[in-house]
This record gives structure tokens, C-alpha cells and sequence, in this order.
């Protein structure tokens, strides 16, 4: 095979000049060591030689934050992976490291990168993946018939196979256990789960490691974290508290169109600009608010850009498809991907050169990830957000983010490319619109305050979102969903099912 070298030697830690992996030879094994020169990882990146330089031993406890992008993953599997080999291998069949993560695709990725890492080893590491979405049964008879020495694992699969004691014994010897995205693993969707898994595991006294990292870190999650720390952990950080939490390589811009209807033209004149100043290799990911209104995006632009490959992925999406989909946009060149937070966080789609949010970010959190799907591994990249006049807050309430306006004149533009948008609108089928206005009225719900906005108002601005997307009148919903959305009696809304139309 031959080596690509993708090298980091660019990126010092501090005043230290990055080191080469090769001058770990004391550290990793020699096996480990030519699996990197394998996959071409010829330096290490700030974040690796801090934590194989500074973690008091290999199986510390430790919190660690470093950018998106900057090779976090290896920075907790070399670790983990060689503590295992320095005569800590669980009995054969046991589960040694135990890595959790919040998605399915972002299991696969880690499983995929613990694979190419421990290739090299005389005998087999088997690293093996348990999420939702997937057949159960068959994943178990996998898991029990082979010896799943890493588990990659997503919160809610983990806790439901748990349940059976013939899966618990097979973790009565971990040795780590890590949360990748950290701040996710425990924040309230979360947590739940994770307090669950905790129980079911070996108690922390029995002194398995403990491994968090993310690229951001409240301070609250300090707390929090202590679940699988012990007092005493080790903090490491390759970001300076004064320094924005994004990549420095990545400049960051937002457009403010008057009303949210403009949103579909500000997004059309945005990516034929964007193409025209980079139309080499243009690889784009469009994050949305909701999965419908992802999917929305998608059918259209599908409509306005015929001469893009572009794809979606969200979780209204089978698992199969949401698969094949990571895979294919991982290995293309160019196109433009529509997509919801399902990859936010942690994905490594190679050269994307541009992220563009059209909507309101969930958090500041997810903002800075998102940006961090470009501008990976030493690469340029460029972010730009399009709000309406109310989500404009977003930009102003968070000075710590370096985000200047758009510089090319979109807005005086905007009538001819809402035009366009809404002829393309002629050929989307009335159940995505349907489907994306019921998105569009729940996700905004939950932010009204911020948006300064009266339910009122919102189905306002949701009626006129269905307008721009052609539909002659509001696309009807069940009154159990705008029950359920706290809507009942707001004016405007056409309560009743759409199978009777
Ligand atoms: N030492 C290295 N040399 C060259 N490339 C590397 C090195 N370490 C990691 N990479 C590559 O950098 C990219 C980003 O790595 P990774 O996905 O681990 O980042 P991350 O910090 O976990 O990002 P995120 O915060 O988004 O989860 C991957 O393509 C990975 O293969």
C-alpha cells in the first residue's frame, strides 16, 4: 500500500515545533507505528503530542478539548489501544476499551479509524459497533461469536443490549472507557442513557480509564464529566481561553435577508457566487434547522442546480441509505451536501471547502462544529450562515466568534433569485412543503423568545414560508401535533389530516 503523507508539520503545540510519530518509538508500539506511516500520519497534531506527552501515564483519566479537525480521535485511541498492549489486554472475547459517541455515522468512522491504527498488529484487534438502525439480533450474534476487544458505540443501543447479563459480562474487564463529544454525551438528551450505561458497567472504583474529548467544553460539563473521572484527572487544552473557539483557518460570514421566504434565494445566489470564486473541487455542506426541512432543501436544489451532485442526509432517512450516502459524499470530489445536525458533530468528509447554515443554529456549540466540517486536517475552508432579521441575534449575542458580514452584495439580487426558487418550488412534491412547514413551526417554537416572535407571529412567518414554497394555502396539521406544539387556537394554522386530501 503505499503512503500518503497528510502531515500536520504546520501546527505547533504552544512554541513547540510538532514532533514526528516516529519519535514516540518508546511510547507506541512499532506496530502502531507503521500503521500511522500507513495511513500517512508523518507528525502528530497538537492535540496527539499533548495527550502522549503530557497524560501522566497512558491510562489517565483526562478531560481534553482541542479544535474540530485537528485529530482527536487518534489522540484517545493510541492511548487506550496501547495500554491494552502493554499487558492490559482484556481475557479474549472481553471488551477492553469501550468508546461512546452520539451518532451512528460517527461510530463507523471511529471503528473505521481504530481498524486502520491497530492493521499492523501481529494478531487481530477486533473493534466492533453497536447503534440503532441496525439489525439487533444479528449485530449481537456478531458480538458474541467474535472477540470485540473496542466497542464503538452510540448511547441508546448500548443501554438496551446492557440489559441482557450476557452482554454486561462481557465488560467486566474495561479498561477505558471515552466520550467522544464529550459535551453531547452529557448534556440532557443524553445523559439519561449514559447514567444507565454507568450502572451496568463495572463501578468506576474498579479503575477502568477515563477519556473525554471535545472541541467544546462548557464549564458546566466539568461537573458533569466527573461521572467517569476520577478527582485528579488530567485537563489538557490546545485552545488559548482567549482565542475564538473555531478554526483560525476558516474566515466566517453571515447574511441577514429581511424575511425568512428569502432564505431559498439568499441560499441559490450564495452557492453560485461561492462556485464562481472556487468552482475547482467545490464540495459544500448546507446544514438546515430540521430533517424535513433538509430534506426540502434537497428536492429543490436537486431542481435549481442540475449540473451539482448533490445528497442528503438527516434521520428521516433509513439507516442503509444514511450509510451508503456518508460514504459516497466521503469519497467524492465535488458536490453539495444537504444535511442535518445528524453530521454536525465529528465527521470527517474530506476537502469540504465551504459549510453554509441556512437557519438558526440549535447553540453556539453546534454553530462551531458545523464550521468544523471544513478546514480539517490543516486544510482552507470558509463558513457562511443565512438568517432572517429576527435569528440575526445569533451573530450579534456571540462576539466571541470572529463572523463578518458577507462581502458580495446578495440581497439587491434577492428578487431574481427568489424568482428562480420559486419556479423551481413548481416541481417539489406538496408533501415535503407540507412536511417542512410542520418542521419549520415546531423547531422555531422552541425558540420564539430569542427570535422575539408571538406564536402569532410565527405562523405569520410560517404561512408566508409555505407561500414562497407555492403552496396555494397553509398545508394542513393534525390537531394532535399542534397540540403537542403548543399552538392551539393560534390564528392561522388549518387544523386536519392530510391523508384525507
Ligand atoms: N497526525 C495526523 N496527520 C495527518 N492527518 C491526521 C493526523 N491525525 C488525524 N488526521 C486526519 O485529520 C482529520 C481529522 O481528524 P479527526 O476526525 O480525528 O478530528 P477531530 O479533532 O476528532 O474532529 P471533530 O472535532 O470534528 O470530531 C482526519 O481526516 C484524520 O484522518
Amino acid at each position: 500500500m503505499t503512503e500518503v503523507k497528510r502531515s500536520f508539520n504546520t501546527m505547533a503545540v504552544g512554541d513547540t515545533q510538532a514532533q514526528t510519530f516516529d519519535s514516540l518509538g518508546d511510547t507506541l508500539d512499532k506496530s502502531l507505528l507503521r500503521a500511522l506511516r500507513r495511513m500517512g500520519f508523518e507528525y502528530m497534531t497538537p492535540v496527539q503530542q499533548k495527550v502522549l506527552a503530557e497524560l501522566p501515564s497512558l491510562s489517565s483519566d483526562c478531560l481534553v478539548q482541542a479544535k474540530t479537525g485537528t485529530g482527536k480521535t487518534a489522540a484517545f485511541l493510541l492511548p487506550a489501544i496501547q495500554n491494552l498492549l502493554q499487558g492490559n489486554q482484556p481475557p479474549k472475547g472481553q471488551v477492553g476499551i469501550l468508546v461512546l459517541c452520539p451518532t451512528r455515522e460517527l461510530a463507523l468512522q471511529i471503528a473505521k479509524e481504530c481498524d486502520q491504527i491497530t492493521a499492523c498488529l501481529p494478531s487481530k484487534l477486533e473493534c466492533h459497533t453497536a447503534f440503532g438502525g441496525t439489525a439487533r439480533a444479528s449485530n449481537l450474534q456478531k458480538f458474541f461469536k467474535g472477540t470485540p476487544t473496542v466497542l464503538v458505540a452510540t448511547p441508546g443501543r448500548l443501554d438496551d443490549i446492557l440489559s441482557e447479563e450476557a452482554v454486561r459480562e462481557k465488560f467486566a474487564n474495561l479498561r477505558t472507557v471515552v466520550l467522544d463529544e464529550a459535551d453531547r454525551m452529557l448534556d440532557q438528551g443524553f445523559a439519561p442513557a449514559i447514567h444507565k450505561i454507568l450502572k451496568r458497567i463495572p463501578p468506576k472504583s474498579d479503575g477502568w480509564q477515563g477519556m473525554c474529548f471535545s472541541a467544546t467544553i462548557p464549564a458546566k460539563v466539568d461537573d458533569v464529566a466527573k461521572c467517569v473521572l476520577f478527582p485528579g484527572y488530567t485537563s489538557l487544552s490546545t485552545i488559548d481561553p482567549n482565542e475564538a473557539p473555531t478554526v483560525d483557518k476558516v474566515p466566517q460570514y453571515s447574511i441577514t435577508v429581511p424575511h425568512v421566504r428569502h432564505t431559498f434565494g439568499a441560499l441559490f445566489a450564495l452557492i453560485q457566487n461561492e462556485y464562481k470564486q472556487n468552482p475547482n473541487d467545490f464540495k459544500v455542506i448546507v446544514f438546515g434547522t430540521t430533517a424535513n426541512g433538509v430534506g426540502l432543501l434537497h428536492d429543490l436544489f436537486e431542481e435549481l442546480l442540475p449540473e451539482f451532485k448533490i445528497f442528503e442526509l438527516h434521520s428521516r432517512m433509513s439507516q442503509s441509505t444514511r450509510t451508503r450516502t456518508t460514504e459516497e459524499f466521503k469519497n467524492t470530489s465535488s458536490g453539495i451536501l444537504f444535511a442535518s445536525d445528524v453530521v454536525g458533530r465529528g465527521m470527517d468528509f474530506p476537502n469540504v471547502g465551504l459549510v453554509i447554515q441556512a437557519g438558526l443554529p440549535s447553540s453556539v456549540e453546534q454553530y462551531i462544529h458545523r464550521v468544523g466540517r471544513t478546514a480539517r486536517a490543516g486544510k482552507d475552508g470558509r463558513a457562511v450562515t443565512i438568517l432572517f432579521e429576527n435569528e440575526a441575534f445569533f451573530v450579534s449575542v456571540h462576539k466571541q466568534l470572529p463572523i463578518q458580514p458577507y462581502p458580495v452584495d446578495i440581497i439587491s439580487g434577492l428578487k431574481e433569485s427568489q424568482a428562480v426558487v420559486e419556479n423551481g418550488f413548481k416541481s417539489v412534491r406538496e408533501e415535503a412543503k407540507a412536511k417542512a412547514y410542520q418542521a419549520f413551526l415546531g423547531y422555531n417554537k422552541t425558540y420564539l423568545k430569542k427570535l422575539r416572535l408571538d406564536a402569532k407571529d410565527l405562523v405569520k412567518i410560517s404561512n408566508e414560508y409555505a407561500a414562497t414554497m407555492g403552496c396555494l394555502e397553509p398545508p394542513l396539521i393534525d390537531k394532535k401535533v399542534v397540540g403537542k406544539m403548543g399552538l392551539k387556537g393560534v390564528p392561522g394554522l388549518r387544523i386536519g389530516s392530510r391523508k384525507a386530501e
